[in-house]
């Protein structure tokens, strides 16, 4: 048994297969790959290399399913989705341990993800039974017009490492309640939170086939393009870079595949001179560097204007000093290490001084704990030229910028390409109301460092990618509208046409 599976309280949540049609299975080739702890390198067990064989088995399973999965009332697969969320809500400590093993944040990180992912599955049992279409009047009074909401097929779901369960559960339980069967494929750094996921699944009540992961490390290209290109596959949702989602679309163009891209962001948080200074300081610190900075919703250029920029940076910094970087497993550790590399992190820094930015605090990595580790770093004076203005960091870097006006900082907070999360600090209504209207991002916080919520509609606009998950409007993705029009011709009326 794998040291993991035996430190949790159900040690048979760590599973180290693919699912496909309802087996946990090795993949054909019989080639696996390792997952390892990013605090410690470690290797915390294995999982199958999936190949194009594997995932055309887990495609065909789908399509099998679809049918009867389709068929059940959205009464009866909401009854399934609230027992997952029940059966995740029970085992949210072996989650959170599993989810900090695999992707490195801190506890209570891990175990939020994991009431987080939870809350998806009971908003999606909601859901899954109002999926209302319409009646809508026709212009022939002896015909009518239906719309039906109907589930699109089979979908491929990719799935990012920084929130191996919760960004899986969005899209998964949005797809099943809306009649949808799933293939997704995990992060080949995190397989074994979604192979949880799954397990919990199966247990409370899923049909074989209705949901199936292929897990890969280095397939991994080769696997999204045979997605985007099957037929049989009617719609790619992914979440990651927006390289990836560019090439993703790309690859798409022969199926002309309905698709979903929650992609990258670079998000400024904006700070007026007549915002609350204690709110604005402790919804930066979450911005900033919640799981360490590597949330795509992660504040990444914070504009502050000039009156209030002293006294906030001081705050900020202080706020700072009173985390703890380390491992995610130590209950007293606030900040886990960086999943995948700290070199951009350093990049950017060296960057920003080699420009005159300042260093009010960290800067430096931290190799007496882990070669994934980073000090959580604060730079002041930064200006536009430099590249962590207009590259996401995706890492624990806290960039201050200062600003004169409003003008001034709207044009800068919209000048980059993406737009995915925005924050906006204001006791100022009428200013309230300007900016949130005027910001390119699909998201604005407004007085809070946290965006994220089952009932909000969450995704970009710009090169952050399209569609919206969570919220009454998640389903929507997984859907086709059907037009059915009644009635024959009334030639009393022809001539009102
Ligand atoms: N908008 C959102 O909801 C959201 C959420 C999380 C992360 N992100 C973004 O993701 C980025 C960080 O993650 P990353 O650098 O690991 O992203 P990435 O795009 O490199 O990887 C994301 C996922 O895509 C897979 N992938 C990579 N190449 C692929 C290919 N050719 N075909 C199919 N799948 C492929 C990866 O294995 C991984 O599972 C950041 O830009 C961040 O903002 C966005
Ligand atoms: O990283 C993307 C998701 C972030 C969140 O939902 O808070």
């Amino acid at each position: 048994m794998a040291p993991l599976a035996s430190s949790l309280q159900d040690p048979s949540l760590l599973i180290e297969k693919a699912y496909i049609n309802g087996e946990w299975v090795s993949s054909k080739s019989g080639e696996t790959f390792e997952v390892r702890n990013p605090a410690t390198d470690e290797v915390l067990g294995s999982c199958p290399e999936s190949n194009l064989d594997d995932l055309n088995d887990a495609i065909a399973a789908a399509e099998a399913a679809f049918p009867l999965w389709r068929a059940q009332s959205g009464r009866a697969r909401a009854r399934i989705l609230r027992k997952w969320f029940d059966l995740i809500t029970a085992s949210k400590v072996d989650i959170g341990a599993i989810i900090t093993a695999e992707n490195g944040k801190a506890k209570p990180d891990a175990e939020g993800e994991a009431v987080f992912t939870a809350g998806f599955f009971e908003w999606f049992a909601e859901e899954a039974p109002r999926l209302y279409g319409d009646v809508v009047p026709h212009s022939n009074p002896s015909s009518r017009t239906t719309i039906l909401k109907q589930p699109i097929g089979v979908c491929g779901l990719i799935l990012p490492w920084n929130f191996p369960m919760a960004m899986g559960a969005r899209k998964i339980a949005a797809a099943l309640a809306a009649g949808c069967t799933v293939v997704a494929k995990s992060d080949g750094l995190t397989p074994f939170s979604s192979n949880t996921l799954a397990l919990l699944g199966e247990r409370a009540g899923l049909p074989k086939g209705v949901l199936n992961i292929v897990t890969s490390l280095k397939n991994t290209p080769k696997l999204g393009l045979a997605m985007c290109e099957s037929d049989v596959i009617k719609k790619i949702s992914f979440t990651g870079s927006t390289r990836v989602g560019k090439l993703l679309m790309k690859q798409s163009a022969s199926t002309l595949k309905k698709l979903s891209l929650e992609l990258g962001g670079n998000a400024p948080f904006i700070v007026f001179d007549d915002a609350d200074i204690k709110t604005a300081v402790q919804s930066a610190l979450i911005a900033k560097f919640k799981v360490t900075g590597q949330t795509c919703v992660c504040a990444n250029r914070i504009y502050v204007q000039e009156g209030i920029y002293d006294e906030f940076a001081k705050q900020f910094v202080e706020g700072v000093k009173g985390f703890r970087v380390g491992p995610g497993s130590d209950p007293n550790v606030t900040h886990g290490p960086l999943t995948t590399s700290v070199a951009k992190v350093e990049e950017h820094i060296q960057d920003a001084v080699s420009k005159k930015a300042k260093v009010l605090l960290g800067g430096n990595r931290l190799p007496n704990i882990g070669n994934n580790f980073f000090e959580l770093t604060v730079l002041g004076d930064v200006d536009d030229t430099m590249v962590v203005s207009s590259e996401e960091t995706f890492g624990p870097l806290a960039a201050i910028t200062k600003f004169k006006t409003e003008d001034e900082v709207i044009k800068r907070a919209n000048s980059v390409e993406v737009g995915l999360a925005s924050y906006l600090m204001t006791t100022d209504l009428n200013r309230y109301h300007r900016v949130t209207e005027r910001l390119e991002f699909g998201m604005v916080a407004v007085n809070t460092g946290v965006i994220a919520d089952h009932g909000a509609p969450f995704g970009g606009v710009k090169h952050s990618g399209f569609g919206r998950e969570g919220s009454k409007y998640g389903c929507d993705d997984y859907l086709v509208y059907k037009t059915i029009v009644t009635g024959g011709i009334d030639t009393k009326y022809t001539s009102l046409l």
